[in-house]
This record gives structure tokens, sequence and C-alpha cells, in this order.
């Protein structure tokens, strides 16, 4: 049995599963806050004693690294971090740099090849926003990444004398600054991934797929063949685990 861990730059994305089982069957999920590691870890090992591997994405850095492993090493249990290579599980990294590309957008790449074998846009809607273009033969050629929409909405509140931490409305014609400025930051998410998308959009089962905790607020802004997927990052790792159906 194994748990996954997607870390995240906002938060901790987690589930349990049996070896062998398809991806995405989950026995268990959830998520928590980094601050609440070493309470919320320990509560998932006693409710889940068959685990017996952990594989982990981690894009949050040394210290949340660190939060993770204390109680899993204090039960045994040492962490398998996903490192980015030049190619895995039917897909090959363009980056000029391999090593460079965040960890959790290579698991949602390897989680995206294993659900749709077409050309493909991965978009992850997290604290960053990324798109990165997936071909049908498996080659992932490159990604954008820009603010996800809490920091654009934070940059503004933070950064102008007159504008809120907006919680207004998308609106076709906004005629409110809380509806101007959600509605801004919406097109640039829904924006982005549609000019991406444009790349692929002339081939034969392109499809856009969307994950991350901040995709609800755009996904039906989106004008494009869309399927939601919670937790990409958590199927591409099932997918690399031994034993996984369909594992390349
Ligand atoms: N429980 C939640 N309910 C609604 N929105 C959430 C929730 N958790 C995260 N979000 C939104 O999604 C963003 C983080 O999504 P997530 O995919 O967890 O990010 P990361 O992978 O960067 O940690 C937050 O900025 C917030 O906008
Ligand atoms: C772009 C990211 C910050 C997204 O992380 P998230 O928003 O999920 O916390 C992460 O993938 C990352 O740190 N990437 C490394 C740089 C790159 O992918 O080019
Ligand atoms: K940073």
């Amino acid at each position: 049995m194994m748990l996954l861990l997607d870390a995240g730059n906002t938060r901790i994305k987690w589930s349990v599963t049996d070896s062998g089982a398809e991806p995405g069957a989950w026995l268990a999920e959830g998520g928590f806050e980094h601050a609440e590691a070493a309470a919320a870890l320990p509560a998932v090992l006693a409710a889940h004693p068959g685990i017996d591997r952990v594989l982990g994405a981690n894009v949050a850095g040394p210290a949340v690294r660190a939060l993770l492993e204390a109680p899993l090493a204090a039960a045994g249990l040492p962490v398998e971090w996903l490192t980015v290579t030049a190619a895995r599980a039917g897909v090959r990294n363009a980056y000029t740099v391999p090593g460079q590309l965040g960890a959790d957008r290579w698991a949602a790449l390897i989680g995206a090849r294993r659900l749709h074998r077409g050309p493909c846009l991965v978009v992850c809607a997290g604290t960053a926003t990324t798109a990165d273009l997936l071909d049908a033969d498996g080659l992932f050629r490159g990604g954008i990444i820009l603010p996800g929409v809490d920091l654009m909405l934070r940059a503004l509140a933070g950064n102008t004398a007159q504008l809120p931490l907006a919680d207004g409305h998308f609106r076709d014609t906004p005629r409110s600054t809380v509806d101007a400025i959600v509605s801004g930051c919406l097109h640039a998410q829904a924006g982005a991934v549609e000019r991406m998308f444009a790349q692929i959009s002339g081939q034969p089962g392109a499809l856009c797929l969307l994950s991350g905790g901040a995709a609800g607020r755009f996904a039906e802004l989106l004008e494009l063949p869309l399927r939601r997927i919670d937790n990409l990052v958590l199927i591409g790792l099932a997918t690399l685990a031994p034993g996984a159906p369909g594992q390349a």
C-alpha cells in the first residue's frame, strides 16, 4: 500500500492506493497546509497501517520536504521523491535542462499520458498556473508558468493604493472594482490556457486536462475540449509505482 504526496507551494495533497490499483482509484485522499504536516501525516499512517511505501513530488522547497520526511521517518518510511529526467513512463522532456522542470509538472505530464494518448495541454491551476504541451507521441514540448489566481488578486491588493483583495465575480462587462479585478484575473488565466491550446487545437484528439485547487475558478470560461482531473500529480505518481497497470 502506498502513500502519494504532492507537495505544492500552497498545500500538500495526498492519497493512499493499493500497489497495482488503477491510478486514481484511491483508498483515501486529502490535503493539509504545510504547517499541519506533523499532525496530519501520523493520522494518515494510523488510519492506513498497511502503508509500506511513500512516493512524492515536491516543489515547495527543502524546509517543506523536511517537514514531510520527519514524521514519516519516525514511522520507518523514507520518501521516494520524484526526480525529473529526460524521459519516463512514455513521456520525453524537451526542457533544455530537464531537471529544471518542476516535479509536479513532470508527474502531471506522466499522469496525463496515462489518461489520454492524444495531443494534450496539461494545466495545473495552483499557487502558480502551468500549461504544458504534450504531443500525441509523448513529447513534452514545453510550457508556461504564470501567477495563479490568488497570487494575481493578492498582487493587485498588495501593490496598489485603492484596490482591495477582490471577492468579486466574473462579468462580461464588469462595472465595479471587485468585479473588474476578478474578471481581469480570470480572463488572464483562461486566455493564457486558450492561447497555449491554440497550438494543438487543429490536431485530432487534442484535449485540455485541467487540475489543481484553483481549477474551478476559471474552468467554465474555457472554450476548448476540457476534462477536469482531480489530483493529476498524484495520478502521475501512482503511474510510476511498480506494478501499476499500463506502466511504461
Ligand atoms: N480547499 C480549497 N478550496 C478552494 N480553493 C482552494 C482550496 N485549496 C486551494 N485552493 C485554491 O487553489 C490554490 C492552490 O491549489 P493547489 O493545487 O493546492 O496549489 P499548490 O499545488 O501550488 O499547493 C490556492 O491558491 C487557492 O486558490
Ligand atoms: C511552477 C511551479 C512553482 C508550480 O508549483 P505550484 O504552483 O503547484 O506550487 C513548480 O512547478 C516549480 O517550482 N517549477 C520549477 C520551475 C519550472 O518548472 O520551470
Ligand atoms: K520562489
